[in-house]
């Protein structure tokens, strides 16, 4: 489903619009494949599963379906054709990974509609109308940082020598690839710096890239970007870029969401997505999450969240590390069923 001749804005307005005015977005995949046995512990963290156990990652969109996702993230985050050359693999071989990862979840897509098809029609007179809810594959994309495996993607510090070329030369084959796909949209997330925002905003003017574009970022303060540049500035770049059709923040504690919320709020009236961690942090050496005393939350606690975001005007809600469907589901009840369990629901920080 690219935009075609629709504006890139209506895109996610309409598909907004038919989902009942927010979208659930997957949670963390990464933790629900290791949840399932798989050892993430490599340079190709979760991608290392399109080699070696590609029916997992099925498994996993397809449990996020079930949970209520109406979007997801393929597992290309770390899937990078350098990365994968030097896995010794061939530069052919490498980008038909990539398109695998978005097959892997129209996949799950199709058999997550095929299962829902035996109730999902309605009659109009004698017309047969389709209740299927509409659900998004985005392609994901992972910083540089994330390629270079030593957890600088929660630093943002690149070095001198790592310029706006250096980063648009890095991502442009895997963004022209993943962009011809059959993918929805990509996803490009745990963005770190605002270099690297510059950098993914002029591939996609440069390379004329057909399908639209998310940029999330990621803070451990709840002020900047883990790389300490402004939120509002990071935020505006996505803002300027007319294929961005929305600006948010991911894998970061729940406490620090509201805070950032506002921020971008003051440069963008774009739709703003959500998908935080369990408020754990990453351990570069050990390659592990570790618990934090004072951003860590529960699974209830996390959901208990959520009707606060959207009242501060975000449209989509999911989770990043750490969180699995059972997140998920709570926020899809938070939105849609339950409404008096949002009006129950306090902020807590
Ligand atoms: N979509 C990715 C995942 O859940 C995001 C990871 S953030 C380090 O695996
Ligand atoms: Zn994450």
């Amino acid at each position: 489903m690219g935009y075609g001749s629709v504006e890139p804005s209506s895109f996610m307005s309409d598909f907004l619009r038919k989902s009942g005015g927010y979208a659930v977005i997957d949670g963390g995949l990464a933790t629900e494949l290791e949840r399932h046995g798989a050892n993430l512990n490599d340079p190709l963290w979760s991608a290392k599963c399109l080699l070696s156990s590609p029916q997992l990652i099925r498994r996993v969109h397809l449990d996020y379906l079930d949970a209520g996702a109406n979007i997801i993230t393929t597992a290309s985050y770390q899937a990078t054709i350098q990365g994968f050359e030097a896995r010794g693999l061939s530069r052919e071989e490498a980008e038909s990974l990539l398109r695998r990862s978005v097959e892997i979840a129209c996949e799950a897509r199709n058999i997550h509609y095929d299962r829902c098809t035996k109730d999902s029609w309605d009659f109009m007179g004698s017309e047969r109308i389709s209740k299927q809810r509409p659900i998004l594959v985005a392609a994901s994309v992972g910083s540089y940082g994330a390629y270079l495996a030593d957890g600088s993607e929660y630093s943002g510090n690149y070095g001198d020598t790592v310029t706006l070329q250096t980063l648009k030369e890095f991502h442009r084959r895997r963004v022209q690839v993943l962009a011809e796909s059959g993918a929805d949209l990509i996803a490009f997330e745990t963005i770190p710096n605002k270099l690297e925002a510059k950098a993914y905003a002029e591939l996609l003017e440069e390379e004329g890239i057909k399908i639209p574009a998310w940029f999330s970022f990621n803070s451990k303060d709840g002020i900047n970007v883990v790389s300490g540049d402004s939120v509002e500035e990071c935020a505006s770049i996505a803002d300027s870029c007319k294929q961005v059709i929305a600006v948010g923040i991911n894998c970061t504690p729940p406490r620090f969401i509201h805070g950032l919320i506002l921020s971008i709020q003051k440069v963008t009236t774009k739709p703003i997505l959500i998908y935080p961690n369990s408020g754990e942090t990453y351990d570069p050496e050990r390659k592990e999450w570790v618990q934090s005393t004072s951003t860590g939350v529960a699974d209830e606690d996390f959901v208990s969240y959520v009707g606060k975001w959207r009242e501060d005007g975000a449209s989509l809600f999911g989770g990043c590390c750490r969180t699995t469907p059972n997140t998920i589901r709570g926020i899809s009840s938070v939105l849609y069923n339950k409404s008096s369990a949002v009006t129950t629901l306090q902020f807590q920080d």
